[in-house]
C-alpha cells in the first residue's frame, strides 16, 4: 500500500520506536521566539546542558514587541525581560537571533519560509501552536510545548504520536475576490474546530494547487483551527521556484538532488486515508465569521444563523452565547454590521501577496471616519517589498497606520488593542473572547475583504472594488 505526505516525512525521522512508547522522531528545524523559549533555555542551564544543534535553531521576535518602534524603550516591562532574555540565550547559546531592527525579523511563521529555513521533507517545531504554516511545503510541522522546546534543544528529538490522516480534496478552482482564507473559513465552517482533531490534514485538489505559497501558507496556517496539529500540502514546481535562491535553501548541485527528493514526497495514488473532505472550492463566496471560534462562519453576502437552524441544543446554546457577545441578532445581515477598527497583519495573513491584495481594494479610496485601520507587514522584508512597490503609500494614503513587524493586534500583547466593545475586521485567525483586547469582537475575513470593511465603515463584500 502506498503512503501518504505525512507519512512518507514521518517514518523518513523515526529514530526509535518501542512497544508501549510513543515513537521518537528526528528534528530537523527548531524555531523560537521570545514567548515560550526562556523556560526552555533556563532548564537547559539548571541542568549544565548545551544546545545539541544550535545550528537547526533560528530565533526571532514578534509577539510582544511595539510596532511603533525598533527600540525596547517603548515595550512593556514583560516584553522588555522576554526579548532581553532571548537577546542574551541566542548570544550564550551560540543561536541566530533576528532581533529588533534586523533585516530579516519578523513573524516566526513568516521567517521560516522566507528565508527558506524552511524545506519540504523536513521535520520543524516551534513553541507555537500555529507552527502548521510551514506544512504548505510539504514539512511536518507542528507546535510544541515548553517543556518540549527544551527536549528538543537537549536532544534534537521529540516524541511524537502517529496522526490519522485525513484529505481535504478542494475541487474546481475559488473565484475572483475570493482567497485562500476564504477556503479555510469555510472549512472551519463545515467541519468545525474540532473535525480535524487527532489528524494530520492534507490540502490537495486542483484549488490548493494553483495556490501561491503565500496562498497555501495562510491555508496551512489555520489547520490548528480546525483542530488538527498538522497541515499539509505536497510540495511542486510553485514550491521550488519559492524556494530557489532563498538564504538557507540548498545550492548548486545540492539543490537539484533536493528538488528530485522532494519530488517524491506526495501522496501515493494508492495511499489510504483515515478521512476524506470534499469542498466544492468554486462555490465558495467571501467569508466571514460571525462569533466567537473560527468555525462560526458564514458568506458575506450572508446572514448570522439564526437559532432554530442548530439542532443541537449544545450549538445552539453556545451560538446565543457567540452572538451575545458579538453583538449581532440571530439571522441578521452581516454586511450591516459597523465596525470600528481594521487589521491587517499576522502570519495568516500578512505577506506580501495580503498587502497587495488589499491595496488593489484601497487604491483611490480612504478609509471611513471613525475607523482605526492598522496595517503591520509579517516580517521587515515584507515591509521593504510593500514600501519598494508603492504599497505602503497606498496604505498611508488611505489612511491606515503602516507598521513595523510584529504579531501586534493578533492577540493583542502588545500596545496594538482594540478598544473595549469596539468591532475589529481582522485578517488573523482568531476571534476568541477578548483575544484583540478585552472586550474587543473580532471578525476573520481576508485582507481584501478587511480593506473593503475599512473603506465602508462595515464587514464588505471586496469583489465590489475589484475591477
Ligand atoms: C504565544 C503563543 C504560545 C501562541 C500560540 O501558541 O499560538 C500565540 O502565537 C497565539 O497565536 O495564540
Ligand atoms: S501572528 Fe498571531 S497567530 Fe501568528 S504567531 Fe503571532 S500571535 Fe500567534
Amino acid at each position: 500500500m502506498g503512503k501518504t505526505l505525512y507519512e512518507k516525512v514521518y517514518d523518513a525521522h523515526v529514530v526509535s520506536e518501542k512497544p508501549g512508547e510513543l515513537p521518537l522522531l528526528y528534528v530537523d528545524r527548531h524555531l523560537i521566539h521570545e514567548v515560550t523559549s526562556p523556560q526552555a533555555f533556563a532548564g537547559l542551564r539548571d541542568a549544565g546542558r548545551k544546545l545539541r544543534r544550535p545550528e537547526l535553531m533560528l530565533g526571532t521576535v514578534d509577539h510582544d514587541i511595539s510596532t511603533r518602534e525598533a527600540t525596547l524603550d517603548v515595550c512593556s516591562p514583560m516584553a522588555k525581560t522576554q526579548v532581553t532574555t532571548l537577546m542574551k540565550n541566542c548570544a550564550d547559546f551560540g543561536v541566530t537571533l533576528f532581533g529588533l531592527g534586523h533585516a530579516n525579523q519578523g513573524i516566526v511563521h513568516i521567517i521560516g519560509p522566507q528565508t527558506g529555513f524552511t524545506l519540504p521533507g523536513t521535520t520543524l517545531v516551534c513553541g507555537d501552536s500555529h507552527t502548521a504554516t510551514h506544512g504548505a511545503f510539504g514539512a511536518l510541522a507542528f507546535g510544541i510545548g515548553t517543556s518540549e522546546v527544551e527536549h528538543v534543544m537537549a536532544t534534537q528529538t521529540i516524541k511524537q504520536q502517529r496522526l490519522k490522516t485525513m484529505r481535504i480534496n478542494c475541487r474546481g478552482r475559488l473565484r475572483p475576490g475570493v482567497y485562500a482564507k476564504d477556503l479555510i473559513l469555510a472549512i472551519a465552517g463545515k467541519i468545525t474546530t474540532a473535525g480535524g482533531t487527532g489528524h494530520a490534514i492534507e490540502f490537495a485538489g486542483e484549488a490548493v494547487r494553483a495556490l501561491s505559497m503565500e496562498s497555501r501558507m495562510t491555508l496551512c496556517n489555520m489547520a490548528i483551527e480546525v483542530g488538527a496539529k498538522v497541515g499539509m500540502i505536497a510540495p511542486d514546481e510553485t514550491t521550488f521556484e519559492y524556494l530557489k535562491g532563498r538564504l538557507y535553501a540548498p545550492k548548486g548541485e545540492a539543490w537539484d538532488e533536493a528538488v528530485a527528493r522532494w519530488k517524491t514526497l506526495a501522496s501515493d495514488p494508492d495511499a489510504v486515508f483515515s478521512r476524506e473532505i470534499d469542498i466544492d472550492a468554486a462555490a465558495i463566496e467571501p467569508q466571514t465569521t460571525w462569533g466567537t471560534n473560527p468555525g462560526q462562519t458564514c458568506a458575506i453576502t450572508g446572514s448570522v444563523p439564526t437559532l432554530d437552524s442548530f439542532d443541537d441544543p449544545v450549538e445552539r446554546e453556545g451560538a446565543e452565547r457567540a452572538l451575545a457577545y458579538i453583538g449581532l441578532e440571530p439571522g441578521s445581515r452581516i454586511a450591516d454590521a459597523k465596525i470600528d477598527v481594521v487589521f491587517i497583519g499576522s502570519c495568516t495573513n500578512g505577506r506580501l501577496e495580503d498587502f497587495r491584495e488589499a491595496a488593489r481594494v484601497l487604491r483611490g479610496r480612504r478609509v471611513a471616519p471613525g475607523v482605526t485601520a492598522l496595517a503591520v507587514p509579517g516580517s521587515m522584508a515584507v515591509r521593504e517589498a510593500a514600501e519598494r512597490e508603492g504599497i505602503a503609500d497606498v496604505f498611508r494614503a488611505a489612511g491606515f497606520e503602516w507598521r513595523l513587524p510584529g504579531c501586534s493586534m493578533c492577540l493583542a500583547m502588545n500596545d496594538d488593542r482594540a478598544p473595549e466593545g469596539s468591532r475589529v475586521a481582522s485578517t488573523s485567525n482568531r476571534n476568541f473572547v477578548g483575544r484583540q483586547g478585552r472586550g474587543s469582537r473580532t471578525h476573520l475575513m481576508s485582507p481584501a475583504a478587511a480593506a473593503a470593511s475599512a473603506v465602508l465603515g462595515r464587514i464588505a463584500d471586496p469583489r465590489q472594488f475589484l475591477e
